[in-house]
């Protein structure tokens, strides 16, 4: 029986577990695939650092050399970072290797671009882990939904910022320190502005509506805010509305069928709502079809031995492949959607509006939001220094009106302010 050879890119958080588990899983794998499997080599970029349980022989700072070694059969990329992962994981399909991935930032980007690769070259290339770390989510939306219709895909996709607003909601923890935390435990980015700005997770949701929608979502399809705006005084206006605020991806089919809208931005959900339990760098995805109605996958979303878990998931799939000379489902863009503008998408809305304190002010307000066709659900009103705070949530409204009344309302004379704009999912 031959032995399947694997080449891991990479040996940070990720890449330590992935190779701590194939050497104490070996005899599992090697049932489950039909073969044994062993790691051909581990690059890396320094290789005289301490690795405890990694075996120093398989080291190697000559990414290029590993994955051209004509007896490698998969490479493992889990460097992160886009041109220098891309141009390995190029290569090694160029040299007949199947890829596993956990790198997000590089399959939404080039995601298109290297299935065709593989494709040309007989190969796969999986990457369960780049999304949603080990919860399995693109394998259920690629394959056992495969016969349904998909309309919606909501969720929390990063740990990192659930675990921030997390420790934000129920320690009270400050932004700076709750942010230290997340990096030192193993789940941020390398560098965690793709976390906080919200980049990671608009890659994970172009890489989710892709996939669920059987068409093509780039980057800049993807409207994106992080975490960084959001306040104590967000996250308590949201408290005492009964709401937590999440860090939400949301990819929607339009009602015409022709049409995505895809986003990522926090949001308020009511406590009762399932994502509200979602606490730290957990992750979960409610998927709605037509005939399966409302699914929900639930997991850790960030962390070495979960994402371990993914890649070993995909690692075993294509060594099954490898064996039965086959390869697993690509890419399936045929349905080319067309992908609606944020201005589109409708929402309720939170806001503070900080008023003048004296009559006729609440009317000009209400009167200014329904010029602009936005209409007030709740409101409630709290003296403040100098004036009063107007707290309220909208009926829901376009993204485009609900600008254009903020607008408005700050260019009166008697609106001190207008803060606190967080859309409200959920209800
Ligand atoms: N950490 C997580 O929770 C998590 C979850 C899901 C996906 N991912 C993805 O997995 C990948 C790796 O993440 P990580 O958290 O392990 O990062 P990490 O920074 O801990 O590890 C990456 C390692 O790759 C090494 N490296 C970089 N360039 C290299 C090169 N050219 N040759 C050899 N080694 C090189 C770095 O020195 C580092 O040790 C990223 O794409 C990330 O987005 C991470
Ligand atoms: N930085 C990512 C890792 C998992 O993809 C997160 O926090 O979710
Ligand atoms: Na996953």
């Amino acid at each position: 029986m031959r032995t399947l050879k694997v080449a891991l890119l990479g040996c940070g958080v990720v890449g330590s577990d992935v190779a701590r588990y194939m050497a104490t899983h070996a005899a599992d794998l090697e049932a489950r695939i039909g073969a044994p499997v062993e790691l051909a080599g581990i690059a890396v970029r320094r290789a005289d650092l301490p690795r405890p349980g990694i075996p120093e022989h398989l080291l190697t700072t000559d990414a290029d050399a590993l994955v051209t070694r004509p007896d490698v059969d998969v490479v493992v990329e889990v460097i992160g970072g886009t041109d220098r992962a891309r141009d390995l994981i190029t290569t090694a399909f160029g040299h007949g290797a199947s890829v596993v991935s956990a790198n997000k930032a590089l399959i939404a980007a080039e995601g298109e671009h290297l299935h065709a690769a593989a494709a040309s070259h007989g190969v796969d290339l999986y990457y369960e882990a780049a999304v949603a770390g080990a919860i399995p989510l693109l394998r259920p939306l690629r394959e056992s939904l495969a016969g349904d219709r998909v309309n919606r895909v909501l969720g929390i996709v990063n740990g990192t910022t659930n675990f921030v607003l997390d420790k934000m909601d129920s320690a009270g923890a400050d932004y700076p320190q709750a942010l230290k935390e997340a990096t030192a435990l193993g789940y941020a980015e390398a560098d965690p502005t793709a976390d906080v700005e919200g980049h990671d997770a608009a890659a994970k949701a172009a890489i989710l509506a892709g996939i669920a929608f059987n068409t093509r979502v780039c980057l800049d399809d993807v409207h994106r805010e992080g975490i960084t705006a959001v306040t104590a005084a967000d996250i308590a206006a949201a408290k005492a509305m009964g709401c937590v605020v999440k860090l939400l991806a949301i990819c929607d089919r339009g009602a015409d069928g022709a049409s995505v809208s895809v986003r990522v931005h926090p949001a308020m959900i009511p406590l009762d709502h399932p994502l509200a339990a979602v606490r730290g760098a957990y992750n979960a995805v409610f998927v709605e079809a037509d005939a399966a109605g409302r699914l929900m996958f639930y997991g850790a979303g960030a962390g070495g031995a979960p994402t371990a878990s993914s890649v070993l998931g995909d690692l075993v799939a294509v060594c099954r492949n490898k064996l039965a000379g086959v390869t697993g489902p690509g890419a399936a863009a045929y349905a080319r959607l067309a992908v609606s503008p944020m201005a589109d998408v409708v929402t309720r809305y939170h806001l503070a509006v900080d008023v003048e304190d004296g009559p006729g002010v609440l009317a000009e307000v209400a009167g200014v939001l329904g010029e602009h066709g936005v209409s007030v659900e709740h409101f409630h009103q709290e003296r403040r220094d100098g004036g009063c705070r107007l707290a309220m949530s909208t009926h829901p409204s376009t993204d485009a009106a609900l600008s254009a009344a903020v607008a408005a309302l700050r260019a009166s004379a008697r609106v001190h302010g207008v803060t606190g704009i967080i859309r409200i999912e959920g209800r």
